[in-house]
């Protein structure tokens, strides 16, 4: 089914939700994911999640550049202010989240710098650098990034306080109320995008499922980096 189908089927939905509910297999995938599970479980093996840790600092590099592109190419001085928002908190107190965990795992800046990247995590960065350059893009990217894991964050934070402060942090940080806000925001510019032509929806669509895969095979990859191949993932 073409996005236009499912537009003319599901009208009274906003762009976002049409987005998300078309993706909705990869979507669901994405924040259900056995890591993430485990992650709420606080069962997850300390070298399990400093591969991950290692794999997501490379992507927050790559992320701070995209939001930064974004604020340059933002159409008025609203969404410049908001970006520089989720920008200051991505470089401040995020950063150090990583630094400090990865001081707790043992690893050191040989380790964590410049580490070997998984065909997933080099897909997740061409992807952000395929998309800077056009706001609409840059914008899907940000939303399918920070609502996933505002959704499973959601799910996990629940569940009893395990005592390693680097699985605990990651969740928090993730539902903190500034968070949800940005989010909100994000999905309400996606929103905005309603009037586009069917060109760009279609594209807008294809990147947004895009994305949601990606996010999946990242925790997969990080469970098993064997679980995924090159051949698997997607490029748009
Ligand atoms: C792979 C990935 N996607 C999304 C986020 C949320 O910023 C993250 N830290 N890592």
């Amino acid at each position: 089914m073409t996005f236009a189908d499912y537009r003319q089927q599901h009208p009274q939905q906003l762009l976002s939700e049409q987005l998300r509910n078309y993706a909705e297999a990869d979507w669901n995938r994405a924040v259900n994911h056995a890591f993430t599970e485990a992650l709420g479980d606080d069962c997850l093996a300390d070298a399990v999640y400093a591969r991950y840790l290692v794999q997501d600092y490379a992507f927050i590099d790559t992320l701070v550049n995209l939001v930064a592109r974004t604020i340059a190419n933002a159409p008025a001085m609203p969404p410049k202010t908001v970006l520089a928002g989720f920008l200051a908190a991505l470089t401040s107190d995020e950063n150090t989240y990583f630094l400090r965990s990865f001081e707790a795992l043992g690893l050191s800046e040989t380790d964590y710098l410049n580490p070997e990247l998984h065909p997933v995590s080099r897909a997740i960065i061409d992807t952000m650098k395929t998309s800077e350059v056009c706001y609409e893009d840059a914008i899907i990217c940000l939303c399918v990034a920070e609502w996933s894991y505002l959704s499973w964050s959601q799910l996990q934070a629940g569940k009893p306080r395990g005592c390693r402060f680097y699985l605990q942090e990651w969740i928090d940080i993730h539902v903190l109320p500034e968070f949800e806000q940005f989010v909100t925001w994000l999905r309400a510019q996606v929103d905005s995008f309603a009037d586009r032509d069917d060109a760009t929806l279609e594209r807008l669509a294809k990147l947004f499922r895009c994305m949601c895969v990606l996010e999946h095979q990242f925790f997969s990859a990080s469970l098993d980096p064997a679980s995924v191949t090159e051949q698997e993932v997607p490029r748009v």
